[in-house]
């Protein structure tokens, strides 16, 4: 089997990664300091435990198991807490790619897959947004993504490392086997959160804001199901492998929902009625954030079938009835 190395792989989208790459014929190799992560989520390849910050680690394991490409996941990722902590996201996730990059060149692995974001992209006025839409990202998260993404340009253009970047749109639902899904603690993703309020595990989802401009007042996002968005990833290492150039790709399905909209399609599926309060707009949230995702489509061959709400929704309920992780 082709060694591939994953960081973040004991991480939500990190851990399908893993299964997606595991099916496709590849070794998945888990790097992963289990910060957000868990060991439970590591099934389908080797575990090495590690941090982004320690070269000496990385080294070591790059020598160890010859990976042909990388598929970098592991990051900080929220919003909220790099509006208030920015150091930390700039520090921990620009400086810890930035050793990644710099030991994959020196071991020789020229093949790098990306996971950044449509918070790259910032707020532009509701336009659908495509690769070559411009950056503006309004919080450090976004903008500790950008940087990364300009690192491998640079990293391309001096030692020859071939990309592929994913702009990830918001990622949902759960491996439909039940073997690994989303968990996080503490969670602050909306499905997991309003699940949770439905399950009576909390009181109530806070809609975080209802004055936007958008019809119903609350926030638009794009939702992509984590099995479409890993298959993409297996895509890209193959495009890779075959020898093609750098490139960009939106992972989003171009149909925008609004927290209102999830809240409504979350009573259907579940049958439930969802608790939920009405709070301020949280610090560093776009207005409306859809992709146009053509070119992953055209290029890659991308075809992301389970992407529809109602199957997001219940491949997550699935999960968090009967999934879950120790340590
Ligand atoms: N979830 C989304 O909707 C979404 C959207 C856009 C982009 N992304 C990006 O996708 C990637 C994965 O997101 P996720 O939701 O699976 O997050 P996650 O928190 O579940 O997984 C991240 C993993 O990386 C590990 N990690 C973090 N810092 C590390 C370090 N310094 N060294 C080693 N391991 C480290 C964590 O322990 C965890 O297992 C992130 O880069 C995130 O920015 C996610
Ligand atoms: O309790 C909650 C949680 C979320 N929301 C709203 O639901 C929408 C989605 O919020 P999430 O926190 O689920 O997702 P984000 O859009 O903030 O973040 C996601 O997309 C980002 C890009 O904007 C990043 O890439 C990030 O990693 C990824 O989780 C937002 O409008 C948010 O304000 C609520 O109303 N209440």
């Amino acid at each position: 089997m082709t060694p591939v190395l994953v960081t973040g792989g004991a991480g939500y989208i990190g851990s399908h990664a893993c299964k997606a790459l595991a099916r496709a014929g590849y070794q998945p190799i888990t790097f992963d300091n289990l910060l957000t992560g868990w060991r439970d989520a590591v099934k389908f390849g080797p575990f090495e435990e590690g941090d982004l910050a320690d070269r000496a680690r990385l080294d070591e394991v790059f020598a160890k198991h010859k990976p042909v490409a990388v598929l970098h996941f592991a990051a900080l990722s929220q919003v909220g807490e790099s509006m208030s902590d920015p150091g930390l996201y700039w520090r921990h996730n620009v400086l810890g790619s930035l050793n990644l990059i710099e030991a994959a060149v020196a071991a020789g692995c020229k093949n790098f897959v990306f996971s950044s974001t449509c918070a790259t992209y910032g707020d532009q006025d509701g336009v659908v947004l495509d690769e070559d839409s411009a950056q503006r990202p309004i919080n450090a998260y976004g903008g500790s993504k950008r940087a990364i993404e300009d690192m491998l340009t640079d990293f391309g253009t001096a030692y020859g490392l071939k990309s592929v970047i994913f702009r990830y749109f918001n990622v949902a639902g759960a491996d439909p086997d039940g073997e690994v899904g989303e968990f996080h603690q503490p969670e602050t993703h909306l499905i997991p959160l309003m699940l949770d309020a439905i399950d009576g595990k909390r009181d109530a989802l806070t809609v975080y804001g209802t004055d936007y401009d958008t019809p119903d007042g609350t926030c638009i996002r794009d939702y992509v199901h984590v099995m479409d968005l890993v298959e993409a990833h297996v895509l890209g290492l193959k495009w890779l492998q075959d020898g093609k150039d750098s490139e960009v790709f939106n992972l989003g399905t171009g149909t925008g929902f609004s927290v209102r909209e999830v809240i409504d399609r979350s009573a259907e599926v579940t049958n439930r009625a969802v608790p939920v309060t009405e709070g301020d707009r949280r610090p560093g949230d776009c207005v409306k954030l859809v992709s146009g995702s053509e070119k992953a489509k055209s290029l890659l061959g991308w075809e992301p079938d389970r992407s529809v709400m109602s199957q997001m929704i219940k491949d997550a309920w699935r999960w968090h009835q009967n999934g879950g992780y120790d340590r």
